[in-house]
């Protein structure tokens, strides 16, 4: 499987006092499963632009995105579903990703019930184990219950993973989903996303101001600068050898690669 984007652009209309917005231009990536891609820059860089034109959410003013080939704008209801699984978001929790009055168990039940994963309660209640098994929890009936605000920040990010996952994408675009998290958790769910990238096969495409968090996990970096990509290439070529002056200076400036935990 191949996720494209190619040379996609958005511009924001002008709003009053002020012109348009080139969030992103001219941009062109690849993702695939198994492969950890990240894309990192600054903020206001156009990376959530990016991000929601991925996941359909909002439409390229120019340019597109395909999935083996197809593209997305112009795909049939079918197409689409199979795309949505395929491509499947972590936002970062803050953002209010969980509904704060559903309880784990309901938070990714629903989702089994509505793409028909399982139906009938206890089919549905093993689903939601297995997969929050699989993302860590290993005693998962103590969460079931639980509501987002009753559970560890990590942990939440985790119930974001396992909801992803349920519905066995082939990628997952995480935009700044550790970011909010303390060193040692957010060590802890890189950690798991790898485990899952080796396991599942699962691939990313990992947005991200952190280079510490790009230097441990990405397979491939793309760098962005106001709503351009303008280097990219492997992780090892990033940041030993950059070519643009920008990543130069991103290097630079980033907290000389914090050592994150290698456990
Ligand atoms: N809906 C919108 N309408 C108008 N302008 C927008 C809209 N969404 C984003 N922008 C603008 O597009 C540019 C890129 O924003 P974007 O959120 O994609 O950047 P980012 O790199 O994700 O930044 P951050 O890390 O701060 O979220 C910014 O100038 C932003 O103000």
């Amino acid at each position: 499987m191949l996720l494209e984007m190619k040379h996609a652009s958005k511009t924001f209309r002008a709003s009053r006092g002020s012109g348009p917005v080139h969030a992103v231009k001219d941009a062109t990536l690849q993702a695939r499963p198994g492969e950890f891609v990240a894309i990192v820059g600054e903020s206001g860089s156009g990376k959530s632009t990016l991000a929601r034109m991925l996941l359909g959410l909002i439409p390229a003013s120019s340019g597109g995105i395909e999935l083996d080939g197809v593209l997305l704008a112009g795909m049939s209801r079918s197409e689409l579903r199979h795309y949505r699984r395929s491509v499947q978001a972590v936002l970062q929790d803050p953002a209010g990703s969980l509904n704060p009055r559903k309880t784990v168990r309901r938070a990714i039940g629903e989702i089994v019930r509505l793409h028909r994963i399982a139906s009938g309660r206890a089919a549905v209640d093993e689903k939601v184990m297995q997969v929050l098994r699989l993302v860590g929890f290993d005693q998962a009936e103590t969460v079931l219950d639980r509501y987002p605000h009753e559970v560890s920040g990590g942990q939440r990010q985790r119930v974001l993973i396992a909801r992803a996952i349920v519905l066995d994408p082939k990628i997952i675009v995480a935009d700044e989903a550790v970011s909010a998290l303390d060193a040692s958790v957010k060590a802890g769910v890189l950690r798991l996303m790898n485990d899952l990238k080796e396991r599942l096969g699962i691939g990313y495409v990992f947005i991200t101001h952190d280079l510490p968090v790009v230097k441990k996990v990405a397979d491939y970096v793309y760098v962005m600068k106001s709503g351009e990509i303008v280097e990219e290439g492997t992780k090892e070529k990033i940041f030993s050898d950059p070519d643009h002056p920008y990543t130069k200076t991103l290097l630079a400036a980033s907290p000389v690669l914090e050592v994150i935990d290698q456990r």
